[in-house]
C-alpha cells in the first residue's frame, strides 16, 4: 500500500514538472533532482509490476503542443532516449550490443542541452519545422526556425522528401547577455539557457528569435527519400556536406573501453564548452542494426544517454557573512575561495539558517565540498573536519543584525533569525526593492542596484518618497546614478505609471509577511478598498479561501502599525490608486444563477483560483452534482462527479471553456 500511493505521488510530481519543462519552459526543479525522481519512479514500477500503468509518465514523451501554434503531425515518432547514470550502465549496454549484433561500432555524441526539433525539405527546400510536442503530434515553428541561420534554407541535392531532426539552443554568451539585460529593465531572469532557447522557439514573434540568436545542431536524419545510408556517421558526414551544422566532433568507437573514454573527454571538456550539455549519447552505428533492434514506445534501443553526475570541488570558507532580507531575516553566507565549478566562478554560498550550519557543522577555514545541483546554484554539501584548522570555533549567526545593530532574534518554533529593529537600512532597501518588483508594483527600470544608489544617497526612504522622486529629476540627471536623462525620465514615468495599478499589487508591494501575490488578489476582489481592507476584522478575514489563522494574524498586525497607517497616507496624497479594479469587474455578474461544480485537476489553475473566477462573475461554486447544475469544470484524473454529470447531461467544459467564458 505504501509503495502504491509513493508511485502515484511520484506519477502526479513528475506530471507537474513535465508540465513546467514542456509547455511552460519554466522549470521549478533541476534537471538533476527531476532525474533523481524519475529513476525512483522507474525503479519502483519495475519492482512492483503489479502497479503499472500504461499512462505513466515513464512510458511518455515530452509535453504537449500550445493552442496558438499549428499542430502537425509527425512522420516518424519522436521519442526520448534511455537515461542511464553509471558506468556499469554504460559498459552493459555496449556489451549487451556487442553480444547481440556482429561487431558493432558506436558513435558517442554530445547531448546538446536544448529542444528537439524536426526540420522537412521538399526538393531541397526547407518547407516545415517542429517540435516534439508528445511525439506524435508536435507544433509548427517554421517562421521561427526560418530566423535561424544555421537552419539551412535550401541544400544542394535535392532529394524529394528529407526529415532530419537536431537540437535548438542557446549559447552560453547569448544567455548570459539577454539575463543581464533582464536584470537591468527589472525583468524575468531566466533560469537556464535550455528554457530560454525552447521558450523563444515556441513564442509567436520572430523577430524575437532573430534577436536571441539561436542556433542548432543536427543529429540524425531520419528520412531520405531516394537514398540509401548504411550508417549513421556516414549520414551525419552527408548532412554536413549539406551545410547543416551537425553534431559536433562525434567519436567512433569499437569497445566499452573506448565508449566510456570518449565520455569521459566529453565530461572533461563539458564546462568549457560554448553551450551547454547534459550528457553524452551512445549510438549503434549500422541503420540496419538499429532497424533490427527497434523501440520500446518511449526509446529506441539502440542508444543510451549518460548523464553527468553534478560536478563537484573543494574549497575553503574564507568567512560567513550575513545578509538582512525584506521581512528583516538573517540569511548567512559563506563566502569561498573563488573556484570554477560547472562553468562559473563561484565564490558564495549560502547557508540558508542555524540548523543547516549545525548539521552540517560548517566553520570559518573549513575546507568544504561544493557542487551545483542541476548546474545552477551552489550549494556547500559537506566540511572535511580533518581539514580544519584546530582554530576553527562552531559558527553562530550573531544576535545582533548587523547592518542596523538592533536585536535578532530566533522566531518561536522556527528556524529564522530576524533582525527585529524598525528602522533597519538593509530592510528597508529590500522593502522597496520587492515594492517595485514585477509581482508587486512593477516598476520598470527600477531593479536593484538602481534603489540601493537612490537609498545610499538618501533621495528615497520609503516605498511612499518614490513618488516624489520627480522633484529631484535635474539633480538625478546630473548624478547620472540611474543613468542618463533618458533613463531617469523612464524611471519617473514608470513610477508615475504604477499609481494606476490595482490594490492587489499595492498590497503584494507591502510585502506583509506570509501575503503573496494570490492572497494580496483575494483580499482586492473581497472589499472596496484599501481602507475597508484596513478596517476587516479577523472574523470576515478569515472566511476568504485559503485564509489560514496566521495569515490574517499578521494581516492585522500590519496594518495596526501606527507608521503603516502614514505610509499609506503619503501614498494617498501621492495619488496612488487605493480602490480595487477586481471588485468593480464584479458588477459584471455574467455566471448569476448558475452553479458549477469542480472536478478533477486543471491544467494551470488551482481549484481555488477557478473558484474566484466563478465567484467573481456573480457564479456559485457546489460540491455535488444534480440537475441544477449549470456546468461541471472538469480537468484530469475527473471521477464521480464527472460520470454524475454525463448522466444527468450536465454541460461539461474545461478550463479553456471557463477562461474563454469570461473574455472580454
Ligand atoms: N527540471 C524539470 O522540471 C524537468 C522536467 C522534465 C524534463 N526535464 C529534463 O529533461 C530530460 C528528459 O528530456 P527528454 O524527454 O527530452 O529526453 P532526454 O533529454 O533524455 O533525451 C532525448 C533528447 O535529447 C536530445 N538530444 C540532444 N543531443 C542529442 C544527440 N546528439 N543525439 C540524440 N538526441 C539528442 C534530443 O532532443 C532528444 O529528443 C530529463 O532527464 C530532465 O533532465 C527536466
Ligand atoms: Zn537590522
Amino acid at each position: 500500500m505504501e509503495v502504491k500511493k509513493r508511485i502515484e505521488e511520484l506519477r502526479k510530481l513528475i506530471e507537474y514538472h513535465n508540465e513546467r519543462y514542456y509547455n511552460q519552459d519554466d522549470p521549478e526543479i533541476t534537471d538533476y533532482e527531476y532525474d533523481q525522481i524519475s529513476l525512483e519512479l522507474r525503479r519502483l514500477e519495475k519492482e512492483y509490476p503489479e502497479f503499472a500503468v500504461a499512462d505513466s509518465p515513464t512510458q511518455k514523451v515530452g509535453g504537449s503542443s500550445k493552442r496558438e501554434l499549428r499542430k502537425v503531425q509527425h512522420d516518424v515518432p519522436v521519442v526520448s532516449l534511455q537515461d542511464v547514470f553509471s558506468k556499469e550502465d554504460v559498459y552493459s549496454f555496449v556489451n549487451k550490443m556487442i553480444q547481440e549484433l556482429s561487431e558493432p561500432t558506436f558513435i558517442v555524441e554530445k547531448k546538446i542541452d536544448g529542444l528537439s526539433v524536426v526540420l522537412r525539405y521538399n526538393d531541397g527546400s526547407f518547407v516545415e519545422g517542429i517540435t516534439r510536442g508528445d511525439g506524435i503530434i508536435g507544433e509548427s515553428v517554421y517562421e521561427n526556425l526560418l530566423e535561424i541561420q544555421n537552419v539551412p534554407k535550401s541544400i544542394p541535392q535535392k532529394y524529394p522528401y528529407l526529415e532530419v531532426r537536431g537540437e535548438v539552443y542557446m549559447t552560453n554568451e547569448t544567455f548570459e547577455r539577454i539575463n543581464r539585460k533582464q536584470e537591468e529593465v527589472g525583468g524575468k531572469i531566466y533560469q537556464t539557457a535550455r528554457n530560454l532557447a525552447a521558450g523563444t522557439l515556441r513564442q509567436l514573434d520572430s523577430a524575437i528569435v532573430k534577436e536571441r540568436n539561436l542556433d542548432i545542431f543536427v543529429f540524425n536524419l531520419e528520412i531520405c527519400q531516394g537514398r540509401e545510408f548504411a550508417s549513421h556517421s556516414e549520414s551525419l558526414n552527408w548532412l554536413k556536406s549539406q551545410g547543416f551544422h551537425v553534431s559536433p566532433d562525434f567519436c567512433v568507437c569499437k569497445t566499452a573501453d573506448e565508449v566510456w573514454e570518449a565520455i569521459s573527454n566529453i565530461g572533461n571538456s563539458r564546462w568549457s564548452l560554448p553551450f551547454g550539455i547534459d550528457g553524452a549519447v551512445v549510438k549503434v552505428d549500422s541503420l540496419s542494426d538499429r532497424a533490427r533492434l527497434g523501440m520500446t514506445s518511449k526509446v529506441p534501443r539502440w542508444a543510451v544517454a549518460y548523464k553527468y553526475p553534478p560536478e563537484q570541488k573543494e574549497t575553503t570558507v574564507e568567512n560567513i557573512e550575513v545578509q538582512v532580507g525584506r521581512t528583516g531575516r538573517l540569511t548567512p553566507l559563506a563566502i569561498l575561495k573563488s573556484v570554477r565549478l560547472a562553468g562559473t566562478t563561484v565564490s558564495r554560498a549560502t547557508l540558508h539558517n542555524q540548523d543547516y550550519i549545525d548539521m552540517k557543522d560548517i566553520r570559518i577555514g573549513d575546507t568544504v565540498i561544493i557542487q551545483k545541483a542541476g548546474d545552477i546554484i551552489p550549494e556547500v554539501l559537506r566540511s572535511i573536519p580533518e581539514k580544519r584548522p584546530p582554530e576553527a570555533q562552531k559558527y553562530m549567526i550573531p544576535n545582533v543584525c548587523p547592518k542596523c545593530g538592533a536585536p535578532a532574534a530566533r522566531e518561536e518554533n522556527g528556524v529564522e533569525i530576524r533582525c527585529t529593529g524598525t528602522d533597519c537600512f538593509a530592510q528597508a532597501i529590500r522593502g522597496v526593492i520587492y515594492f517595485a518588483s514585477k509581482d508587486a508594483m512593477n516598476i520598470e527600470g527600477l531593479g536593484p542596484s538602481s534603489v540601493e544608489a537612490l537609498m545610499t544617497d538618501g533621495y528615497i526612504k520609503d516605498i511612499a518618497d518614490l513618488y516624489s522622486l520627480k522633484n529631484y529629476r535635474e539633480e538625478l540627471i546630473n548624478k547620472g546614478i540611474i543613468g542618463k536623462e533618458k533613463s531617469v525620465d523612464n524611471l519617473i514615468k514608470a513610477i508615475d505609471k504604477s499609481k494606476e495599478n490595482d490594490i492587489d499589487k499595492l498590497i503584494t508591494g507591502f510585502g506583509i509577511r506570509n501575503v503573496g501575490k494570490q492572497t494580496a488578489r483575494v483580499l482586492a476582489a473581497n472589499f472596496r478598498d484599501l481602507d475597508s481592507i484596513m478596517e476587516a476584522k479577523y472574523d470576515q478575514l478569515i472566511t476568504l479561501p485559503d485564509f489560514g489563522d496566521i495569515m490574517v494574524q499578521d494581516i492585522l498586525s500590519f496594518f495596526a502599525r501606527p507608521t503603516v497607517h502614514t505610509l499609506i497616507d503619503r501614498l494617498k496624497e501621492s495619488g496612488v490608486n487605493m480602490v480595487s479594479r477586481a471588485l468593480d469587474k464584479k458588477k459584471d455578474d455574467r455566471f448569476s444563477g448558475k452553479t458549477f461544480v469542480l472536478t478533477g485537476t486543471l491544467p494551470s489553475m488551482t481549484r481555488d483560483e477557478a473558484t474566484e473566477i466563478i465567484q467573481m462573475y456573480g457564479g456559485k461554486v457546489s460540491g455535488s452534482v444534480s440537475k441544477k447544475t449549470s456546468y461541471v469544470l472538469a480537468g484530469e484524473d475527473a471521477g464521480s462527479k464527472l460520470v454524475k454529470a454525463r448522466e444527468l447531461g450536465v454541460a461539461i467544459i474545461s478550463e479553456e471553456d471557463l477562461k474563454s467564458m469570461v473574455e472580454n
